[in-house]
């Protein structure tokens, strides 16, 4: 059997097995199913993994991880929905499509995990929160953990939380692009050259996330350690809070949330 087929071999899927890769895992482990035959082949030419048509290669699989766009989850379950093996597991992570839907799409009884990831994943450092469908065992979980931990850190959340989760990280390290992007843009603003204010903007987000993720105090706490009074931060703290910054995102996570619900 193989342990792992791959539908929908873009970002996510490639760097979901890309990482399994690294953390030790064979080629002859995985095969990659892309609508895209050049994409098959380019992925299966640099990473030495197999690629088939999913109709073929999920009935040899162990799990099958569906990273298609949500749109395309219906055409591609009607597909593939019936070929899997009995005792298969299926692993989507694709946004805002329920465990009813995906349970729905297979044969009754057939495992499955509903999950979402990040794209820190290219670097080993996503966060990928999973839901366990009604037949999915320990042994499941443990088997998706093993998958989406070579890609970083893994927490199990009820369903329910899934679209929520979706609109924090799964959709959040764009909110930290445009963060770095506007830092960039204010460096360049105030007079430093672009290379400067890129290396300068890029190690304080990792160096605060760092701090933030080691230390485990509270982000306010960690705030007022960088704020004197009257000095340099409240200045620019006080611009953040006129131009509505806090609010903005709560309202971005919200309508990333909505917008999850409505995918599925
Ligand atoms: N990009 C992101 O930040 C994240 C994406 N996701 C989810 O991951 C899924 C994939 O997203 P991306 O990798 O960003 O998209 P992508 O567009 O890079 O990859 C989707 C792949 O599916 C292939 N495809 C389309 N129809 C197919 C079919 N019928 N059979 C086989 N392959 C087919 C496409 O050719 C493409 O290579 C989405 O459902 C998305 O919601 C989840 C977490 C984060
Ligand atoms: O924007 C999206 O729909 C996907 C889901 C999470 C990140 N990207």
């Amino acid at each position: 059997m193989t342990r792992l087929v791959v539908v929908g071999a873009g970002l996510m899927g490639e760097a979901i097995f890309s990482g399994l890769l690294a953390s030790g895992w064979a080629p002859a482990d995985i095969v990659v199913s892309d609508a895209r035959a050049e994409r098959r082949a380019e992925l299966s030419e640099r990473y030495g993994v197999g690629s088939g048509e999913a109709v073929d290669a999920v009935a040899d699989a162990q799990t099958v991880l569906l990273a298609v766009k949500p749109a395309d989850v219906g055409g591609v379950l009607e597909e593939i929905g019936d070929r899997l093996a009995p005792d298969a597991l299926l692993l989507s992570v694709c946004a805002g499509v329920a465990l009813a839907t995906l349970q729905a799409g297979v044969r009754e009884g057939t495992p499955v995990v509903r999950a979402m990831p990040n794209t820190p994943a290219r670097v080993g450092e996503a966060i990928t929160a999973v839901s366990p469908g009604t037949h999915a065992t320990d042994d499941h979980l443990a088997e998706v953990t093993e998958i989406l931990g070579a890609v970083g850190r893994v927490i199990t959340v009820a369903e329910k939380y899934q679209d929520s989760v979706t609109a924090v990280s799964g959709s959040g390290p764009a909110y930290v692009f445009l963060v770095a992007e506007a830092m960039i843009e204010g460096g360049v603003h105030v007079g430093l050259p672009r290379d400067v204010a890129t290396e300068l903007a890029v190690q304080t987000l990792f160096g605060s996330a760092t701090l933030l993720r080691d230390t485990g105090d509270h982000p306010a706490i960690l705030r007022e350690n960088v704020t004197s009074p009257g000095g340099t931060t409240a200045a620019a703290l006080r611009r953040l809070e006129d131009h509505g910054v806090r609010a903005a995102f709560l309202a971005a996570v919200e309508a990333a949330r909505d917008r999850s619900l409505e995918l599925g």
